[in-house]
């Protein structure tokens, strides 16, 4: 399936539109394509009038004449081909800059269940290596291709006007020649792509390890790794000679057939001049035009490869461009109430994630959660608290029931609007590769330096952040500063207060901070929660006694729902979940329950 499908050039005609946008440069390309390629094919006429009649003319301005032509053609040629370059490279780059973005708008746009499948490696790699092939083919090799099948097609009309004897020889010869190289070639394309694929695994595995070096250090693995990795790469090696060897058969064959022929033929047309039955000039020409054709046949079956590479990629770019984001706005999206009310509620929710169809994940899920309500969410790992807020976000669809925000239906609603009423505080805090003003500016894009900096504060991240050795310009992302655990919470919570929703969805760090970072995470976080409906999933003690209600989940099912004291006295899941929970020293569960 797949070796058919890269076989195939159809795929590249859906970048038409792309070229179609770019009409002028698509037909300078053209233009200047067919006129390098006429202007070739005037060489050989010339060379036989020479031949015929330069040499024998009595005076010299013939020649000098002829030379003087020859020059002009010269520059005729030079400057097609330059703008033959200029116009289709440029057209190669635009169509992949174009894609490119295409390709990365859509596929922000595509919904958690896609990323629950896909490695975001494998997209990664579509928009680089992908559309590099692609640049590749739109480029150089689709214009080498023009030029060379409007070359061979001119040549070969040429050869049968000149001498249609000859050509029937060589017409003869051609399939002789052809037929192997086709065979050969193909086997060539798959060796290459086998050895593509075994330095591509290699790589990967490379990748991975280099990213996690330091647990590779740490269980001294660099030999084994180092071994596993040189295996890798001497297969690729083998892949790659075997390719190699392929390719230098098949230049041999070429070589040899082709020139073959052309000595052949020049040895049939050599007797008709000795014979009178053709001029010498003719011959020249005839030989010329072949020349021509040969190479540009040559030519033509290595760009083949080349272009059905690029079709392969433009065929995996046009899959990623047409999957449907299962979460999408509504035709007639139902508008969220103007003044946002801050009420969440759960209907009959049932819900599977698409990746595990056979795994149910949340039961027949009903409650309400008031405006301004502040409730935790308790239960062992695995019962579904994280889904909750998934589906609070519309990340997925429920199977049956509904989740309604301020009374609307998540699923009626521009998930653009939904999600701007909501503000999320995740456990592992994404921390980008920018400075701490922009990581902070990330929760409302065109906020002003003076809110992130206002939001730093309420967040307790202002006096750290100044400390920084360049402040709030401080790269603290990848290869930047690396921030202590508490303070990257601390960053995730100004940028959720910066973002002043409504709602808010707190997953709190389960990671033990010291008892200084944990008690100003706690306080910033209690300005976060201020004046909005809070959904935590707790963790600690103090939060589950804060919280006007506390939802005890299992196995996706509310299985108990009060207050603290209210569960503990059940002597229920929430009681013996408290006890191996919030046992934390620091505020024991046995002097909290009294
Ligand atoms: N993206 C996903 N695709 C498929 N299954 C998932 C996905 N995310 C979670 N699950 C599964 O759904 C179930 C509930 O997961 P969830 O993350 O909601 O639990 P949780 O209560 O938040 O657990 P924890 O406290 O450990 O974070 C688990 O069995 C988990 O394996």
């Amino acid at each position: 399936m797949e070796e058919t499908k890269r076989r195939s050039l159809k795929p590249l005609r859906r970048l038409m539109p792309y070229v179609v946008r770019y009409r002028g440069l698509a037909i300078g390309a053209a233009v200047s394509l067919v006129v390098a390629a006429v202007t070739t094919l005037t060489l050989p006429l010339a060379v036989r009038r020479m031949i015929d009649h330069g040499f024998s003319s009595p005076d010299s301005t013939f020649i000098s004449n002829y030379f003087g032509m020859l020059v002009v053609i010269a520059a005729v040629l030079a400057a097609a081909s330059a703008a033959r370059y200029y116009f289709v490279i440029t057209l190669g780059e635009r169509v992949v800059a174009d894609l490119r973005r295409d390709v990365f708008s859509h596929v922000t746009s595509l919904s958690a269940g896609f990323f629950d499948t896909v490695q975001s490696g494998e997209i990664v790699s579509r928009l680089t290596a992908d559309t590099t092939q692609i640049k590749a083919a739109v480029g150089a090799s689709a214009s080498l291709a023009l030029r060379n099948a409007i070359l061979g097609i001119g040549a070969v009309a040429m050869m049968v006007v000149t001498s249609p004897k000859l050509s029937g020889l060589v017409i003869v010869a051609i399939p002789v020649i052809v037929l192997p190289l086709v065979a050969f070639g193909r086997s060539v394309r798959r060796r290459s792509r086998a050895a593509q694929d075994m330095l591509a695994e290699a790589s990967a595995y490379a990748s991975e390890q280099i990213g996690a070096v330091r647990t590779l250090q740490a269980y001294t693995n660099e030999r084994l790794v180092t071994g596993r990795f040189a295996g890798a790469v001497e297969t690729a090696f083998a892949a790659a000679r075997s390719s190699v060897l392929a390719r230098a058969l098949l230049t041999f064959f070429a070589i040899f057939t082709i020139f073959a022929s052309v000595v052949a033929v020049l040895w049939f047309g050599s007797r008709d001049v000795l014979a009178g039955a053709m001029s010498p000039g003719t011959l020249g020409q005839f030989l010329l035009f072949s020349v021509f054709a040969a190479g540009a046949l040559g030519a033509l079956s290595e760009t083949w490869g080349e272009l059905s590479q690029a079709g392969g990629a433009a065929e995996r770019l046009m899959e990623l461009l047409a999957e449907e984001p299962a979460i999408a706005k509504p035709a007639n999206a139902v508008a969220l109430p103007a003044r946002p009310l801050g009420s969440v509620a759960f209907r009959g929710v049932s819900f599977t994630y698409p990746s595990r169809p056979d795994l149910p994940t949340l039961h027949d899920l009903t409650f309400t959660i008031k405006p301004g309500e502040k409730v935790a969410l308790v239960g062992p790992s695995g019962a579904g608290k994280s889904t909750i807020f998934s589906l609070i976000l519309r990340f997925y669809d429920p199977q049956a029931g509904s989740v309604l925000v301020d009374g609307v239906d998540v699923a009626a609603a521009d998930p653009a609007e939904l999600r701007g009423r909501l503000a999320i505080v995740p456990q592992d805090v994404t921390i980008f590769a920018a400075s701490a003003g922009d990581n902070i500016g990330f929760g409302r894009p065109g906020a002003s330096a003076a809110e992130v900096e206002a939001a730093a504060r309420d967040a307790f991240a202002d006096d750290f952040i100044r400390k920084l050795p360049d402040g709030y310009a401080t790269q603290v992302g990848e290869r930047g500063v690396t921030l202590s655990g508490g303070q990257r919470q601390r960053i995730a919570i100004a940028r959720a207060i910066l973002r002043d929703a409504p709602i808010l969805l707190l997953d709190e760090a389960t990671s033990a901070l010291d008892a200084e970072s944990e008690s100003a995470v706690q306080e910033a976080l209690e300005r976060l929660m201020q004046g909005r409906t809070s959904i935590v999933i707790a963790h600690r003690l103090a939060t589950v006694l804060k919280a006007d209600r506390i939802l005890v989940m299992d196995e996706g099912r509310i299985v108990e729902e009060g207050t603290h004291a209210s569960l503990v006295a059940r002597g229920g899941l929430y009681a013996r979940l408290a006890e191996l929970q919030f046992a934390d020293g620091k505020a024991g569960f046995a002097r909290a329950a009294e």
